[in-house]
This record gives structure tokens, sequence and C-alpha cells, in this order.
């Protein structure tokens, strides 16, 4: 069972601290591990190719590694995301969040989107959690409902709102209806667009058991810090969420 929040506690530890975005370079991958260490995170969640440098920083910090697979779009092979994930796990991944297939949920064949989502849990089964990433904006609340029902059954952890490039972002009304759509047995992580504090304690009232957010420093310090992905957009990079 998933931890819930108690109001009046602190949420670092319910935040994945997130840098996703192509051009993140190797000292900002540096600095979100350290931002991660000092606040206490739960997890640094980050691309693949990242998840080595990740686990050699954050030794004997306590901080987990959640590594991105099928992401942002979810449409590559089941092969394909079976492989990445399991090479994250290699690599020192003990998290594994995936996006499914919105095409074959937007088509009603929950066939393949169960086969997709068993795949990769069985594939990383005893070593790593699975969250299962739907792009919340994408879908209607039919399409929502389903897609955690089939999630669940197919062996997920979790299931988690948004990839933060797509359409739309963490809302509680889809909080609440995912809450709603799974047992309690697995977690509910709400992502994409959650920039400040108060918004991360709405989703958490609303029954996320996870943050994901590429504004971790700014939310537990209250500060509009500069964080590690911020710094990044700095360098160059628009926080556009489009793909
Ligand atoms: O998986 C987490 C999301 O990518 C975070 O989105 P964000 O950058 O909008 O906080």
């Amino acid at each position: 069972m998933a931890e819930s929040w108690v109001p009046g506690t602190p949420i670092a530890k319910f935040i994945d601290h997130t840098l996703l975005k192509p051009g993140a370079t190797e000292k900002y991958i540096v600095r979100l591990c350290e931002e991660a260490a000092q606040h206490q995170f739960y997890s640094v969640c980050v691309n693949g190719s990242w998840v080595s440098l990740c686990r050699d920083q954050l030794a004997g910090t306590g901080v987990h590694i959640a590594a991105v697979v099928g992401f942002p779009l979810g449409a590559m092979a089941t092969k394909a995301k079976v492989y990445e994930a399991q090479t994250a796990v290699e690599d020192g991944a003990t998290e594994i969040d995936m996006v499914l297939p919105i095409g074959a949920v937007i088509d009603g064949r929950y066939g393949v989107v169960s086969h997709d989502i068993a795949s990769v849990v069985r594939a990383v089964e005893g070593s790593a959690i699975v969250k299962v990433i739907l792009e919340t904006g994408m879908l209607n609340a039919e399409q929502k409902a389903e897609a955690c029902r089939v999630a669940e059954a197919a062996g997920a952890h979790y299931v988690k709102t948004s990839t933060g490039f797509g359409t739309g972002g963490a809302t509680e009304a889809d909080i609440k209806l995912m809450r709603a759509s799974v047992t309690s047995s697995i977690g509910v992580k709400a992502s994409g667009g959650i920039r400040d504090a108060e918004t991360a304690i709405k989703m958490l009232q609303a029954g996320a058991n996870r943050l994901g957010t590429s504004a971790g420093v700014a939310i537990v310090t209250g500060l509009s810090s500069v964080s590690a992905s911020e710094g990044n957009r700095a360098e160059g990079q628009e926080e556009s969420t489009q793909y």
C-alpha cells in the first residue's frame, strides 16, 4: 500500500525531484542529485541515460532513482519499453515511470494496453516498482478510469497523471477520479505543472501518494529559488510543455 501524506507533516518524502528535459546536462543532473539529498526528496526522476550517474551521486543518501520509459509519447514497441526498463534497473533504478500506449487507450484496445504494462511489470518484478503515466490531458473521464483499472490489473504499483511534456498536467479532479478508479493497494502520482506548495498540498489532499515535479526545491522552500531544471531552462530552453 502506498504511503499517504498526513497534513502538517513535511512533503519532501512524497516528491520525485524531476529533470527530464532533453537538453539536461551532466552538471544539472549532479545538481538535481545534490538537491534531492539535501532536501531528502523521495527520489530523482530522470531519463535512462542518467541513471548510473545518479546511482553514483546518491550512494548512501537514501534517495531512490526513478527512470522514465517510453517517454514521453508511450508509442514505442513494448519490447523496446521492456529493454529500456531492464537497462534502467541494471543501472540502479528502483522505480520505472512508463508511458502507456495512449493511442491504444483512445482506440479502446485495452488488451494492448494491458500487455504493454504487464510486460514491463514482469521484466522488473522484484527489482523495481512501475508507475503508469496516463497523459490524462489526452483522455476523457471514461478512458482515464478504465486505463487506471487496466493498469492495476496488469500489476502496476502506481497510476500517474502526466509527462509534463503533453497537453495539460495534474488536476485535483483527475487525482480524485484516479484514486476512485484503483484500490488502496496502489498509489496515485500527480505530475505535470505542479509549481508551488499550495498546488502540491492540494494534490496530496485530493488523494495523491506521490508528486512528480521539476519545481521540488521551490515547493519545499516556499521560495522561487532556481532549481536544477529551472537552471537548465536558463541555458536556452523555454518551459514549453509541448512535444
Ligand atoms: O514526470 C514528471 C513530470 O515530467 C514533471 O513535470 P513538470 O516538469 O511539469 O513538473
